[in-house]
């Protein structure tokens, strides 16, 4: 008898909703602007632990040293060639100090850095959020989905999950095989994590894919840049779950719900 193919399930909206239901996870701070968002507050109170990649820190303090907030914050990594002095004392000198990595090597970007050290620091598998991944230099986007692709071929991928978030999108790597992915809040009248938006996007190569749950459905549909791709689909209004089936590795990228103010409470 055929053993039923696994099911890889996602469900990153607990990432953004209260404490009790979120997932244990690391939230790395890259060097790109940051808003006193409701996204960010959720994230920074459900992580377990907070790391800035060198200038993230900067960015983490344009907000901290207005209101005390964001100040708990516990690792610093990078060259160290963005962090500005100010910012390095004021973290160093908390009541719980931060930890200062300097790692001089130019072979490497300090989201790589912070993405090994946390890996280094948590071998059995931590899921990690990367706030400001793809938005700014499209170099930097790049390496940051290319990484995604590199750390995912870790055996510790199931435990060990990546999400660059930007300002409007949340993306992921679907590995090849199936997976269910919960695009709706998991709490009681909470207001919607993600947007309707989907995209599919086979950065490594053609990959034929089986969709369900979108309003632009394939079935075992070839996608590959130079070829055929599917952006701006949509996911059906009355869902839970898209659902989705790869033959080689994909890029997920889903937006973000209108939730995210820019309100200080
Ligand atoms: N302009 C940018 N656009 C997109 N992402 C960025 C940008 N600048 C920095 N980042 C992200 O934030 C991380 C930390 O940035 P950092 O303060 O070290 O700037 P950097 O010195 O230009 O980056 P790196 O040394 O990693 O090339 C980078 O590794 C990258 O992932
Ligand atoms: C082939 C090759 N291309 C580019 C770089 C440069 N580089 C890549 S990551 C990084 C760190 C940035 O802080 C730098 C400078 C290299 N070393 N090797």
């Amino acid at each position: 008898m055929a053993v039923p193919e696994s099911v890889i399930e996602w469900k990153p909206a607990k990432l953004l909703q209260s404490r009790e239901i979120a997932p244990e996870f690391a939230l790395l701070v890259l060097n790109q602007p940051l808003r006193n968002s409701h996204n960010l507050r959720k994230l920074w109170r459900n992580s377990s632990l907070r790391v800035a990649a060198d200038g993230g820190a900067n960015r983490l303090h344009e907000l901290s040293s207005f209101q005390g907030k964001f100040s708990n914050l516990q690792v610093i990594i990078g060259d160290l060639d963005s962090l500005h002095k100010d910012v390095r004392d004021f973290y160093s000198s908390q009541p719980t100090p931060a930890k200062v990595i300097h790692e001089t090597d130019q072979d490497s970007t300090d989201f790589a850095k912070a993405i090994t050290w946390i890996r280094k620091e948590r071998p059995a598998g931590l899921d990690i959020v990367a706030l400001g991944g793809i938005g700014g230099r499209v170099d930097q986007g790049l390496s940051q989905l290319h990484h995604l692709y590199l750390f995912q071929q870790d055996p510790a991928y199931s435990q060990g999950r990546i999400y660059l978030l930007s300002g409007s999108s949340m993306t992921f790597l679907l590995k090849k095989g199936s997976h269910r992915i919960r695009v709706r809040g998991d709490e009681e009248g909470a207001a919607s994590v993600f947007g309707k938006y989907v995209g599919i996007i086979p950065f490594k190569g053609p990959s034929r894919i089986t969709t369900s749950g979108l309003v632009w459905d394939v079935s075992d549909w070839q996608t590959e840049i130079g070829g055929k791709m599917s952006t701006s689909n949509h996911v059906q209004p009355d869902v839970e779950y898209v659902e989705v089936q790869t033959t080689e590795d994909v890029l997920f990228t889903i937006a973000l719900g209108k939730v995210d103010s820019e309100d200080e409470s």
